[in-house]
């Protein structure tokens, strides 16, 4: 767990070796806390560095041991003991020294780091605080605007602004371990006391109480609801106002009341989840690990609209060569100037030249024959779509992927009108899809592990957080999203106004509520979606009851909204009004309310209060109940990954962990009693009805989430 050597004959060079981020789990604590012990009782040490093995320092405490007791040597008084100590003791930083990692090389009394490693105290993306002391340290150190900054949000920095901010004493392109040798050497017998951190005084503004005031309002703004930065922000205060000895003691009681917190737990499920999701799995045994994807240098896009243009920019930037088509000239010369702009300003923000050598625009489908991978972008039109992977089939060499970028169409369906099924996948991006980090790879059941592994890599080069799914209609995320969006309509209808069920939504902690997400993304779509599947317009049975489709209940105000041009933030009206077309300040409107009132009193619909609660209520656990039925199905292999989906495609708070998660907090007898309540409430709402998967879970008494694999393992798997 550390490795203990005498190097230049003099210095103790204590290497941690817990691959692979050689976190401080028990063991290794114990090993620094013995090899430490050894090398300040040995007196032909005169030096110590400390290294990580495998070029990677140390990524901070083993979050996995947070689930269960504290076993051996706490980090504080270890960490303590170090900086105490009374030879200099030197932090060879590789790779990254991030949370409990640098509060270790913040007890050293040098700091010396390879320029290409990264330092942060990530614990607050994690529920907690930097409770090793980093709270106390780092303000000492860089002063406290610079440490409050990285302290509440996290953010990893590289050795050259730790360098900047007096964080490390020297940045080296070498082997940093061994200039940390030599350096050490150097430090033999220099004076230590301006070396320990903790000693120093903290810098202090002149207004304290003003630019921590400024930071609470920035931090209640930014993530509404989070507890972790408030308490940073506190024990940073601390730091500024008490001795170390009292502010180390506050920073422990502030961890105390994360610590274990719902917050703290969702949090570290999402952690592991991102990590989970990328780890696909198909019942036919091919899974991340044994299946080989293939090297794609070269794409093509069809259609520049807002997707293909978002994903021409996602490749463009991580060196592959981009054939971007379209099929008129001014659409093509629209959608090059668009890309081209996109790319410079995000080479300008990343501080790196644009890489529009890559770029070919083109009108012509003969162009992709010698591509590695196609992905379409095209209206989302079934029709259309068919034809364009049929000329693909032409037009491109037989090894070509192609790809379609659907947000719910049948990719099977597409697959077959090709001549190579098993290299067709559905990349489903989110929009803008430079911007936004999720990925539904999309396995039809003609999909080849190798193609599905392509897909998934191909995400991640880009950037995104991939998800593999099956193949059914609008796949997880949008699937899940039609019964959310029904109950915020239905209870629209019961009393509800679209500001009061986004306010309980997004003091829930939602990016943004479900009607001002609608009027963002555009309400048009789901409109000729639903003109589409029948629901609404001239082909509907005028003999239908007007709030009742296909056997069940239905709201039409959406409908009603649209054929009054309200189209969303786009047209300046939707569920709100905006100040213009393409304007984002959401706003009340009466003629919404008028809108409701007569609608209610047309079908004779007493209006009702409805607490926050039920709006909660309603919402999240019919988009769980739907997850379950996801599971079932085979849809999503694990809810890890039906989590990752909402979290990074659809807002929800990473403090809630994502529907499934969530629903697990809250108990899933809870949510099974409630589902049970409403639909007994609405027999016509099938959405409420709770799903076999849920009952079984609450019958096999509610296991956490990581074990209700083991539940679903003989159902069926479109995966
Ligand atoms: C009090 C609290 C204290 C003192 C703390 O220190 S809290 C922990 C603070 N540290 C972090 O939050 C760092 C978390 N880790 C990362 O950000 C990244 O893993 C990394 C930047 C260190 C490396 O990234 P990458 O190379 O992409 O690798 P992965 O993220 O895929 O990780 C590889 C596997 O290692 C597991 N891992 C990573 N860090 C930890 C950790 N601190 N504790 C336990 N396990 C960790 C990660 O889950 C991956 O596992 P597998 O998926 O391969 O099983």
């Amino acid at each position: 767990m550390a490795r203990y050597e005498l190097v230049k004959r003099s210095v103790a060079l204590i290497t941690l070796t817990n691959p692979p981020v050689n976190a401080l789990s028990s063991a290794v604590r114990h090993a620094i806390a013995k090899s430490m012990d050894h090398a300040l009782n040995d007196p032909k040490v005169t030096a110590v560095v400390i290294c990580g093995e495998n070029g990677r320092f140390c990524g901070g405490a083993d979050i996995r041991e947070f689930a269960g007791p504290l076993r051996g040597p706490p980090l504080v008084p270890l960490l303590d003991a170090i900086e105490a100590g009374e030879k200099p003791v030197v932090a060879a930083i590789e790779g990254v020294a991030l949370g409990g990692g640098f509060e270790l090389a913040l007890v050293c009394h040098y700091r010396i780091a390879h320029f290409k490693a990264r330092l942060g105290l990530p614990e607050v993306t994690l529920g907690i605080l930097p409770a090793a002391g980093g709270t106390q340290r780092l303000p000492r150190l860089i002063g406290i605007p610079a440490a409050l900054e990285l302290i509440t949000t996290g953010r990893h920095i590289s050795a050259q602004e730790a360098l900047k901010l007096g964080i490390v004493d020297q940045v080296t392109e070498q082997n940093a371990c061994e200039v940390a040798v030599e350096f050490a050497l150097r430090a033999v017998a220099k004076p230590l006391s301006s070396r320990r951190v903790s000693m120093l005084t903290t810098p202090c503004p002149p207004d304290l109480d003003g630019l921590l005031e400024a930071v609470t309002m920035q931090v209640k703004k930014k993530a509404r609801g989070v507890m972790a930065p408030l308490a940073c922000i506190q024990a940073v205060r601390a730091a500024a106002t008490m001795p170390y000895s009292k502010g180390i003691k506050r920073e422990s009681e502030l961890m105390a009341t994360l610590f274990n917190s719902g917050q703290a737990r969702a949090l570290q499920y999402c952690f592991f989840a991102q990590r989970t999701a990328g780890k696909w799995t198909l019942p036919s045994g091919a899974q991340w690990n044994n299946s080989k994807p293939r090297e794609i240098r070269s794409a093509a896009i069809i259609g520049l609209g807002t997707m293909g243009r978002g994903i021409v920019v996602s490749l463009a930037r991580v060196g592959i060569s981009v054939i971007a088509v379209e099929s008129e000239k001014k659409l093509l010369e629209t959608g090059k100037q668009m890309v081209i702009g996109m790319l410079e300003r995000d080479a300008k923000r990343r501080g790196v030249s644009a890489s529009l050598n890559l770029l070919k625009f083109t009108l012509s489908l003969q162009d992709l024959k010698d591509v590695d991978l196609v992905i379409e972008a095209v209206f989302e039109d079934m029709a259309l779509k068919k034809r364009v992977f049929q000329e693909l089939s032409k037009v491109c060499r037989p090894a070509t992927l192609l790809c379609t970028n659907t947000s719910g169409l049948d990719v099977d369906a597409l697959a077959g009108v090709t001549d190579r099924p098993h290299l067709v996948v559905g990349m489903h991006f989110f929009s803008p899809a430079h911007v936004m980090k999720l990925l539904e790879v999309v396995c039809g059941p003609r999909s080849s592990s190798e193609t599905i592994a392509t897909a998934m890599i191909l995400g991640k080069r880009m950037g995104k957080v991939s998800v593999a799914v099956g193949n059914c209609p609008g796949f997880v995320g949008n699937r899940m999203l039609k019964p959310y969006l029904d109950q915020a309509t239905f209870l629209l209808e019961e009393g509800a106004t679209p500001e009061q069920i986004d306010k309980a939504l997004e003091d829930f902690g939602f990016a943004m509520g479900v009607f001002r997400m609608s009027d963002l993304a555009g309400l048009d779509v789901g409109w000729r979606v639903r003109k589409e599947s029948g629901l609404t317009g001239p082909d509907v049975d005028p003999k239908n009851p007007p709030r009742r489709r296909q056997g069940r209940r239905y709201c039409p105000i959406p409908d009603m909204v649209c054929e009054q041009g309200r189209f969303g933030q786009k047209t300046g009206r939707g569920w709100y009004m905006y100040d213009k077309p393409g304007g984002t300040n959401a706003k009340p409107d009466p003629l919404i309310q008028n809108l409701l009132e007569m609608y209610r009193s047309r079908y004779g619909i007493q209006p009702r209060n409805i607490s926050d609660q039920e709006i909660i209520e309603r919402c999240l656990f019919a988009l769980a109940n739907e997850g379950f039925r996801i599971l079932e199905d085979g849809i999503a292999a694990r809810p890890e990954d039906i989590d990752v989906i909402y979290l990074f495609g659809y807002g929800f708070p990473r403090h809630g962990g994502g529907p499934m998660f969530y629903a697990s907090m809250v108990g899933l007898e809870r949510v099974l009693e409630r589902l049970e309540h409403y639909h007994q409430a609405h027999p016509d709402v099938p959405h409420l009805e709770p799903s076999p998967l849920l009952k079984k879970l609450v019958a096999c008494g509610s296991p956490p989430v990581q074990k209700w694999r083991e539940h679903i393992k003989t159902m069926h798997s479109h995966l």
